[in-house]
């Protein structure tokens, strides 16, 4: 019931008025058979009298023209209904969806990881505004149709009362049935949305700019297409097959209602033939019910239907409210002046949900001002200690001490200040190159301090070149979206991305894989700029490319989630161990 009300609640706030538009209308369609019996009673009435007098009775007049205008309201009432509708989709989606989406830029990290939590999440960001506007029309519709049945039976109860009660007893299995249908479909919703999200993922596959050319080398796209096809029968089969079952079982719950309808418009011609009931109750009547039934085995049972499927919607939407915030998670970052030292302490770690360590007993301590690089095979934990260091698991063992102060002592925005990042799959963000850069440096990015901030970042990484070519210099739009859009190369593209790390006043450098895309010539050069610009500042580079590490002060090596050596090039070379060993092999590729 909190749930039902819940709807109420969500559609009052974000669209007031639609809200009492819908109900406004709802209320007067509820009346209309009502009213509709009196008229046309009046009217058929009227014209026997009529007939048998020779003579027309001038209030018939009046009697017609309300029968019209009832027809008409009936007749506009849908598209009237379904504009406002609209509307307040439209605002839904405007101030409710955009509250969804705050909250997921505030959850705790692990929910974005862990499938099962992104599946609801998924639901729960999919078109709300439909679900919200729909829930709320099929509960004012069950609310117009009671006034009607409710109307109506008063009417009937005056002529024979037990026909009333069959009409009611009659509506019970049709809605058992359809309470029971919208659970199911919402459930095969559930059981689907796992397979449509794959379907969307290969269609995106398909589609893409981005994987035009591995499409046409590696000519995948029928295989692609043949299991995108797979899938999406699946989640059909999945869907439909249960909304046929249940169809049919609530349609034969109708049947019932449909038979009960007949017995009353049978069970009615005795108070007619008795005279109890004029001609023109008697019509009116039969007519009121015979629309009541097809209102209540087809469309009642299509809403009660909506609203159990809403009912569940909305504990998803529950859940998903009370999944963990990570507060300050959308404040800026708070300026830090300075690292003096970052240590973690006998830190283990497992994902959540996880019985893998990933990390077993890490120890190790970084100082300001220096230069550090992770190294390791594929696997080993290296993303996974940035993951612990920036603060988006804090669930570990051990300790993570930053200036000698616990990691988690430490507000997020505290922690996000200590931090800029270039990462392996760095963001290409769709906005101009200047914007590109600035977004680095939030704080400043509304200031006048900006410009002079981003030529500099521009210059330390040699990008004037590249600007000078574009249609708009630093205002060229980059990426696909937008008409006049320019897209940059790999290299460019993480040039770009450096650039952003630079802008950033935030003490501690984190380039994770950062040259991966850049020809050996420019990807030496970044390092030497980065060495040249980075005297006050800690820099933790993750690199395969061990030559990249030999300007370290000094190298960490990591196997199997343990830090198994560490020193400057030379002291690991000379140790002949694990470093030594990978930096000898990927030699010997040169020569
Ligand atoms: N969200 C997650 N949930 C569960 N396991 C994860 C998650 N993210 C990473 N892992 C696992 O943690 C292990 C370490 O991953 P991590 O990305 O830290 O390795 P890495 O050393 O950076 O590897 P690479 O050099 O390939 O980038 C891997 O086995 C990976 O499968």
């Amino acid at each position: 019931m909190k749930n039902f009300s819940e709807y109420i609640h969500i559609i009052n706030k974000y669209s007031p008025k639609e809200s009492v538009l819908i109900t406004t209308i709802f209320i007067l369609s509820g009346f209309c058979p009502i009213v509709t019996i009196i008229f046309v009673t009046d009217f058929i009435n009227l014209a026997f009298y009529s007939a048998g007098m020779g003579t027309i009775n001038s209030k018939i007049y009046f009697d017609v023209a309300a029968i019209i205008l009832l027809y008409g309201y009936n007749l506009m009432l849908p598209a009237f209904q379904k504009l406002i509708s609209e509307k307040a989709k439209i605002n839904i989606r405007k101030k409710y969806k955009s509250i969804l989406l705050e909250k997921c830029s505030k959850l705790e990290y692990y929910y974005l990881e862990n499938a099962e939590s992104w599946n609801l999440i998924s639901r729960v960001l999919d078109k709300p505004e439909n679900i919200i506007v729909g829930n709320y029309t099929a509960m004012n519709q069950i609310f117009a149709t009671s006034i009607s049945v409710i109307g109506l039976i008063s009417i009937i109860i005056a002529q024979a009362w037990w026909a009333a009660i069959i009409i009611v007893v009659s509506c019970v299995p049709l809605f058992y049935l359809s309470i029971k249908s919208g659970k199911a479909n919402y459930k095969a919703k559930i059981d689907s949305s796992e397979l449509e999200r794959k379907c969307e993922y290969y269609s995106e596959i398909l589609s893409d700019r981005e994987n035009v050319d591995e499409r046409s080398i590696f000519g995948f796209t029928e295989m692609v297409n043949s299991e995108y096809r797979k899938i999406y029968n699946k989640a059909f089969k999945i869907k439909v097959s249960t909304r046929f079952k249940w169809f049919i079982k609530t349609k034969l719950g109708g049947v019932f209602t449909a038979l009960a309808a007949l017995i009353v418009i049978v069970a009615l011609l005795n108070p007619l033939l008795a005279g109890s009931i004029s001609m023109g109750m008697f019509i009116s009547l039969v007519n009121a019910i015979l629309s009541l039934k097809s209102n209540l085995s087809w469309g009642l049972s299509f809403q009660i239907d909506t609203i159990t499927s809403g009912i569940e919607y909305m504990k998803d939407i529950k859940n998903f409210m009370s999944y963990e915030e990570r507060l300050h998670a959308l404040d800026t970052p708070v300026v830090q002046d300075k690292i003096t030292s970052i240590e973690f302490k006998s830190v283990s770690f497992s994902y959540p949900g996880t019985d893998t360590q990933i990390l077993k007993n890490v120890s190790f301590l970084l100082e300001g001002g220096k230069q550090y690089a992770l190294v390791g095979p594929n696997g080993v934990g290296k993303t996974t200690i940035i993951k612990l260091l920036t603060g988006l698991y804090t669930n570990y063992d051990g300790e993570i001490l930053i200036n000698g102060k616990e990691l988690r002592k430490y507000s997020f925005n505290e922690i996000k200040g200590f931090f800029s990042a270039v990462y392996q799959d760095f963001s290409r963000h769709e906005f101009t190159f200047k914007e590109n850069i600035a977004i680095g440096n939030i704080e400043m990015m509304n200031t006048s301090y900006i410009d002079e901030a981003v030529d500099k970042a521009i210059s330390q990484i040699e990008l004037e070149s590249l600007i000078e070519n574009l249609p708009y210099g630093l205002n060229t739009n980059l990426g696909k979206i937008h008409k006049d859009g320019i897209d940059l190369s790999g290299g460019e593209w993480q040039r770009v991305a450096l650039a952003r790390a630079i802008i950033s006043r935030s003490p501690v450098r984190i380039l994770d894989e950062p040259t991966a895309s850049l020809d050996p010539i420019n990807e030496n050069r970044i390092y030497e700029l980065f060495s040249k610009i980075s005297h006050d500042i800690m820099t933790i580079l993750i690199s395969h490319r061990l030559a990249s590490t030999k300007i370290a002060d000094e190298i960490l090596v990591f196997n199997e989630g343990k830090l198994v050596e560490k020193g400057d090039f030379e002291s690991l070379m000379n140790l002949k161990g694990h470093y030594c060993q990978m930096f000898e092999q990927q030699r010997s590729w040169y020569q």
